[in-house]
């Protein structure tokens, strides 16, 4: 076992290896060796991966423990030489099954073909996808539309939904979800812009919500179970899911067990950004197993033309590119290095937001201010992580007198909260901004909601939420700012890739600041996160 390694491992990887080190029918060095086989299975399910590749002679030793006996249920399982947990190998089993069924599952065609000309006019010569992909929809069980950001996946589904309710009788019963609420926010909004091209009477039958899954599936915290399942099915003719990129195996094999027999099932999303935090990595297995059912849109109609280029170079490990993009002289390509100071700059960004409420402006602008900007960072820890962000500007903007500190809540500091609270409506990703109540008279976190109301909560009631100057890369995700200043650690570490910074990059509409040396930022590019996962293999077999 290498020495890098162990350092990785964490007390739950110890304390789970050891559980089954004592239920295991082996002796000796054999005992050992099986022990440092579970130990990288834990740390490996922590980064991710749905499973572990093993060698030959680990499989045998595996088989040799007891705790993998086939057909019975036992803690373990080999299959085609990789090692999983029981309950990962039976959610992407189950899963794999679930979703051939549903990318075989047939509708009718029916004549539509003067209203998909109207919806998707198209005067290229090229061809048209978001096309294509609503005329897969209207007859698949299952579709999977991936594409960067602005390639026009909400525009196309909303005009999937026209045309599915156009020639549906009666009409489908449709609901609308996203992995959390920000992101159900931002497709709300979306929605509710495509909606107004439509007819009155079709756009009164496509949903103005858009809930979280967790909502939606009726989840029961503590427990990690949801009202609905196989049992008890959701009741809706198509589900439409959003930044599907953000869902991971357990989640997905969930919602999909879910869904009623005969529904349809919609996913949105970015298979080239970050997997889940959880294990797996679904979209990007999905869209590479069921090319039947996905349609990749590649044209941005939104995006600014240098983010996109970078984002593209990035992409494609094209590393000297990206770099040169960077650094070139002019700053019209929206893309460069960071001249500045780090917090310096950070800190002049957000004095706007800070001036409007020294100003009294109500929180919907000291709100929309705020998210104008954000520090991305790589590292929750360390220099140039999130924790040193924060720090440092909330130091500096006090040495400016911008924010009043006396203790942990100040008028103006922004927060994310870090855990779902059903009990306060707040989920994880969400954020707010502690202001003077002037009801009140009393500091208050506000919050915005999806109808564009907010709400206040009292500080004391928020025990999961830190101050959000600087938010990972990986919280950021389903979000988007108009300028983002991403940072890059000074040494190259694990959590580095170019997905990484795909999605930082991808998070900016108008403008990226970077700030990170030479050296760093090729490595991170030419680093790509491969999880390892059976999914692809047993949906292709499944077809
Ligand atoms: N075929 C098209 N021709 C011209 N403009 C388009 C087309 N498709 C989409 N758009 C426009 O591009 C913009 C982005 O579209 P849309 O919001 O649907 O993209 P998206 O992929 O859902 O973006 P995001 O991932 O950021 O949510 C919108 O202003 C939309 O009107």
């Amino acid at each position: 076992m290498n020495t890098s390694y162990q350092q990785q491992y964490s007390r739950l990887d110890y304390s789970f290896a050891e559980f089954l080190v004592e239920r295991c029918h082996l002796q000796g060095e054999a005992k050992t060796q099986f022990r440092g086989l579970i130990l990288e299975l834990s740390a490996q399910q922590s980064a991710g991966h749905s499973c572990m590749q093993i060698s030959a002679e680990a499989v045998a030793l595996i088989q040799a423990s007891g705790l993998a006996e086939p057909d019975q249920p036992a803690p373990l399982v080999v299959e085609a030489g990789r090692l999983y947990l029981h309950r990962y190998w039976q959610y992407e089993t189950r899963l794999a099954g679930q979703l051939a069924a549903l990318s075989r599952q047939g509708f009718p065609a029916v004549d539509c073909q003067p209203a998909l000309d109207h919806y998707f006019p198209g005067q290229d010569a090229e061809p048209d996808w978001q096309k294509l992909a609503a005329q897969r929809a209207l007859t698949q069980g299952l579709t999977i539309i991936s594409g960067g950001p602005g390639t026009g996946k909400t525009t196309t589904v909303v005009k999937i939904l026209a045309l599915l309710q156009q020639f549906n009788q009666p009409s489908l019963h449709i609901a609308l979800a996203a992995p959390t609420g920000k992101a159900a926010m931002r497709l709300q909004e979306s929605i509710d812009n495509s909606k107004q091209h439509l007819p009155e009477q079709i756009r009164a039958l496509i949903p103005s919500q858009v809930s979280t899954l967790h909502r939606l599936l009726g989840a029961k915290p503590p427990t990690p179970y949801f009202r609905h399942h196989a049992d008890n099915p959701l009741p809706y003719d198509l589900l439409v899911v959003d930044e599907s990129s953000m869902v991971d195996l357990a989640l997905m094999s969930k919602l999909v067990d879910a869904l009623k027999p005969g529904s349809r099932l919609i996913l949105l999303g970015d298979k080239d950004q970050l997997a889940s935090v959880e294990s797996g990595a679904v979209l990007a297995d999905l869209t590479q197993s069921l090319p039947g059912n996905t349609i990749e849109l590649l044209k941005s109609h939104r995006f600014h033309a240098g983010i996109k280029q970078l984002a593209d170079a990035v992409n494609q490990q094209h590393a000297a590119t990206a770099w040169d993009l960077l650094t070139q002289p002019g700053s019209e390509s929206g893309v460069a290095l960071l001249a500045e100071e780090a917090v310096d700059y950070a800190v002049g960004q957000y004095r706007r937001y800070l001036a409007l409420m020294a100003s009294g402006a109500e929180f919907k602008a000291v709100f929309t201010e705020f998210s104008r900007f954000q520090v991305l960072c790589a590292n929750q820890q360390g220099p140039n992580s999130v924790a040193d962000i924060n720090f440092r500007v909330e130091q500096q903007l006090s040495r400016l007198h911008n924010i009043h500190r006396q203790g942990a809540w100040y008028a103006g500091r922004p927060v994310m909260i870090t855990a779902n609270t059903p009990s306060l409506q707040l989920f994880n990703g969400d954020i707010g901004i502690c202001l003077p109540d002037a009801e009140s008279g009393q500091l208050k976190v506000f919050f915005p909601r999806g109808d564009g109301s907010s709400k206040k909560i009292s500080p004391a009631r928020l025990q999961t939420c830190q101050t959000v100057f600087a938010m990972t890369v990986h919280k950021s995700q389903g979000s988007e700012f108009e300028q983002v200043l991403i940072m890059l650690p000074e040494q190259l570490n694990p959590v580095l890739s170019k997905e990484l910074l795909y999605t930082a990059i991808t998070r900016a509409k108008q403008q990226v600041k970077i700030v990170a040396d030479r050296e760093v930022f090729i490595d991170c590019v030419n680093k790509s996160v491969q999880r390892l996962s059976g999914l692809a293999e047993k949906l292709a077999l499944a077809q």
